[in-house]
């Protein structure tokens, strides 16, 4: 356990995770290429990307049940097999249909891979640098959507779709076979034990015992109030926000969208240092970044002309924390359930950022369109894409934040009573807390 063959088991893992973010944000940033070579529209393309990111959040909880059957090692390297599988068909797709079928096994392959490393990681790892690992994976990620939007859009341009996508399936090969080659579940002498808690038999009552556990709830809603905001931001609209309705040039937006990926790579850490310091205010924090998230928000939709470039820097660095904010919901999974049906529960937690995505992303298309019409129909010449209606339409976020906030609020409640009920472990409030604290501080 924490052995230097334990980060190369990780480290392998994880590079395999940064090619499924390489794969998925692929897309995303050949755009123009694609609309040329399937010669769509740019909204049929968005659905090429919105039936990848479908299939990633309907694929959690099958993946979860699989990952508790087969263990990490077999998903990580059939998501990489799949995904692999899926470049090679876009790349030489020369119609939608094909392309589509190739995204879908692309959603497949990256559904099974983050939940497993994290999974892996209990595997291989114990005490508080636990908590701390689950950040560093998901800070991998962001170098696959950093080499996305640098090298392979260069070699996009360089040497053309067939060649730049068949390079992405060769990595997507590359990864299967390093992780076959060193990935296991856990060293010799097995997985660490689960102690005396019972795990029910069978996949549906284990999924069931996840799911009725409260801290897998607790995670679901961290997850929900806190990936929604970031992922509607980086995967739709923030882009269009910025450029049509801020007035921002195009690289102006790619640079603050950057400030996004670049935050939660710094924060991640911190994040996962002081989960680990004080697992016992753990929600405090997300509740705190939620909280955040909202005043920032407010500030920005509530400013009576444009916002001031400041201001919106301010939100992008708040977007970026929520990113390892929501990865605490991971982290809830893995202290309360045992490791027998862990994976079932880190699908469920990963299902909440998604759902929350899923609602605001045509939300707030349909919200533009009313507030566009209404508009026009009352004698104005206006864009659909201003400023005035993405204030009203991306207001929608604080119904969900509010309704993340509020369920977080009540898990919490739940899950304290039962580490009093089940551990005899008293979680007061943090004043006091801090109050203690500093009486015990010598003078
Ligand atoms: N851009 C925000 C990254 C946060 C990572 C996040 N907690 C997460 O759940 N990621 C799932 C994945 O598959 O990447």
């Amino acid at each position: 356990m924490n052995s230097a063959r334990s980060w190369l088991v990780w480290g392998v893992a994880a590079l395999a995770y940064i090619a499924a973010v390489l794969h998925r944000s692929s897309l995303g940033v050949a755009g123009p290429a694609a609309s040329e070579r399937f010669e769509v529209a740019a909204t049929e393309l968005s659905t090429l990307g919105a039936v990848q990111v479908g299939v990633y959040a309907a694929m959690q909880i099958p993946v979860g049940v699989l990952l508790d059957r087969l263990g990490p090692r077999v998903l990580i390297a059939s998501g990489a097999a799949v995904m692999a599988g899926g470049q090679l068909l876009v790349a030489i797709a020369e119609d939608m249909p094909l392309a589509i079928l190739g995204r879908v096994l692309v959603g497949i392959g990256d559904a099974a891979t983050f939940i497993s490393v994290i999974r892996l990681q209990s595997g291989w790892f114990r005490g508080p640098i636990l908590a701390q690992m689950s950040q560093y994976t998901a800070i991998s990620g962001q170098v696959g959507q950093l080499l996305s939007a640098v090298p392979f859009v260069w070699l996009l341009s360089a040497a053309g779709w067939t060649l730049s996508f068949g390079t992405l399936a060769a990595v997507g090969g590359v990864a299967f076979v390093l992780v076959l080659l060193i990935v296991f579940d856990a060293p010799p002498g097995g997985a660490p034990p689960t102690g005396s808690i019972d795990v029910p038999e069978g996949w549906l009552p284990r999924l069931r015992s996840a799911f009725r556990t409260p801290g897998t709830r607790l995670g679901f809603w961290t997850h929900f109030s806190l990936l929604g905001s970031t992922n509607l931001f980086l995967l739709l609209w923030g882009f269009p926000m910025l450029v049509e309705g801020l007035d921002y040039s195009q690289a102006q937006a790619a640079g603050l969208m950057s400030i996004v990926v670049v935050t939660g790579m710094v924060v991640g850490p911190i994040v996962g240092i002081t989960t680990a310091r004080f697992p016992l205010r753990r929600s405090t924090l997300v509740l705190a970044l939620v909280a955040l998230v909202v005043a920032a928000w407010a500030a920005v939709l509530a400013w009576p002309t444009q916002p001031p470039t400041w201001l919106v820097v301010l939100l992008l660095v708040v977007l970026g924390a929520a990113g390892p904010g929501s990865t605490v919901g991971f982290d809830f999974a893995r202290t309360s359930n045992p490791l027998r049906v862990l994976g079932s529960a880190n699908g469920i937690v990963n299902v909440g950022g998604f759902i929350a995505t899923f609602a605001a992303m045509p939300a707030v298309g349909i919200i533009l369109d009313l507030v566009h019409s209404a508009r026009v129909a009352g004698g104005e010449a206006v864009g659909l894409y201003d400023w005035e209606g993405f204030r009203v339409a991306l207001s929608f976020q604080f119904v969900l934040l509010a309704l993340g906030f509020l369920m977080v609020v009540r898990m919490r409640r739940i899950t304290r009573s039962r580490l009093r009920e089940e551990e005899g472990i008293e979680v007061g409030p943090l004043w006091a807390a801090i109050a203690r604290r500093m009486r015990r501080r010598p003078d």
